[in-house]
């Protein structure tokens, strides 16, 4: 049980941070939180894939000390995790996004900031100093506005641009509808102001969605202010001369997230990304899409046969892999690696900390999750992350 008798919290893993959180979250966060999209089968399939996969363990290698040290676009992260951008965090604890920036600078691991975020940008950038931060990208019809951004992130001390491409319209999330989600009135998509933007707040979702400037508006506009606003707001319209322009107006990495296909990965390469983030958005935005571990060995594979070489120096581009969706042991970011992430990512996981603890909170589960990932490396019998290879895992459909 995660709250004990006497009303402490004693949390022995990552679910009974999400069981705590939920308890301590208005029903309307907790629903946006939480939920995934229609029948939400991708979002268990998010863990019931990992579910599938074996581990293969290796004895007698020296497990006393092991290194989770990782280089991530030139920097080092402590451990190949990273914190995924979340919308809204003020709607965890009031300190939202400052809180996790501090708790993932604490930690040594890098943190992505939502375009959604409660809190501005460079507030973010300020209180978490030398932590290394990245910028999650949402492109708006306002062209200008989504320029802004990227000057701001720059500006600030982000390190990369991290383009959001699996949202071309709202995901169908049925709690928001259900709770005609909305922000309270105390907060406010802080990245912009009314003068720029005219949307700071999610207001009411019918009116929302009567004052927008485009796009079809059908049942969930009028029930979620959230959908309301993408809906109307968001450019629907992105192609991969995006990330062409996108790369000719910042000189920062860009990682493009959401990639859930060979084909896309092969793309994203020939477009000179930094990394793929292959990603479902957490199963909430199609349903009945793959888990991304499922389709991570393809992508690897299809990376791998048709090396694109740099010309002046014949060297194979690297393009690194980024994975998130349903990570919620160490043993499953083992998994990941095995099958060629070079880094993994967690979102609700981290909610769940700062709505339990603020960013003691986050800096706990971050620490649950680096103390599992060490044992289960132990067990596996590797020593550093660098050497994690294929052979530690076994699929399905594999011999054993
Ligand atoms: C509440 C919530 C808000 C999210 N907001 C964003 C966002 O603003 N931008 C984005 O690119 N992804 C967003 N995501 C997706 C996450 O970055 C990530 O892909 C997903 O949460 C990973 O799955 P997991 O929650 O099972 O770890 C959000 C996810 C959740 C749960
Ligand atoms: C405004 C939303 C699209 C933010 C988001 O990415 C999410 O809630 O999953």
């Amino acid at each position: 049980m995660a709250v004990s008798a006497n009303g402490g919290f004693h949390p022995i893993n990552l679910d009974d941070y999400e069981a705590t959180a939920k308890e301590r979250l208005t029903t309307q966060a907790h629903g946006y939180f939480s939920s995934g999209a229609n029948d939400q089968w991708t979002l268990r399939e998010n863990r019931e894939a990992f579910n599938r996969i074996r581990l293969r363990p290796r004895v007698l290698n020296d497990v006393s000390k092991v290194n989770l040290n990782t280089s991530i676009l030139g920097h080092t992260s402590t451990m190949p995790v990273l914190v995924a951008p979340t919308g809204m965090q003020k709607l965890a604890h009031p300190e939202g996004e400052t809180a996790t920036a501090r708790a993932a600078r604490e930690v040594g691991v890098p943190m992505t900031l939502s375009t959604m975020s409660t809190t501005p940008l460079e507030e973010v950038a300020e209180s978490s100093g030398k932590g290394l931060r990245f910028f999650q990208l949402y492109v708006f019809q306002q062209r200008e506005l989504t320029v802004q951004l990227i000057k701001r992130a720059e500006a600030a001390g982000y390190s990369a641009i991290v383009l959001t491409v699996d949202v071309p319209a709202m995901g169908r999330r049925e709690a928001d509808l259900r709770n005609h989600f909305t922000l309270p009135p105390h907060l406010t998509l802080a990245n912009f102001d009314e003068e720029t933007h005219g949307a700071t707040r999610l207001c009411g979702a019918r009116e929302a969605a009567r004052d927008g400037s485009g796009g079809d508006f059908g049942l969930a506009d009028t029930k979620s202010a959230l959908s309301a606003y993408v809906n109307s707001m968001y450019d629907g319209s992105l192609t991969w001369k995006t990330i062409d322009w996108l790369k000719s107006i910042t000189a920062l990495p860009v990682i493009v997230k959401g990639i859930m296909t060979p084909e896309d990965a092969l793309l994203a390469r020939e477009h000179g990304v930094s990394a793929i983030w292959v990603s479902n958005h957490g199963g909430r935005q199609l349903d009945g899409v793959d888990a991304p571990i499922t389709v991570l060995p393809s992508i690897k594979q299809a990376l791998a046969e048709k090396p694109v070489m740099e010309s002046h120096f014949r060297m194979p581009t690297r393009m690194a892999i980024w994975v998130d969706g349903g990570v919620r042991r160490g043993s499953d970011i083992l998994k990941a690696l095995a099958l060629g992430a070079d880094m993994v990512a967690v979102g609700r996981p981290v909610l769940w900390g700062l709505a339990c603890g603020g960013q003691q909170g986050v800096v706990d589960v971050l620490s649950m999750i680096r103390e599992e990932l060490t044992l289960a490396m132990k067990l596996a019998g590797c020593n550093d992350v660098k050497k994690v290879s294929r052979q530690l895992v076994r699929l399905a459909h594999e011999p054993v």
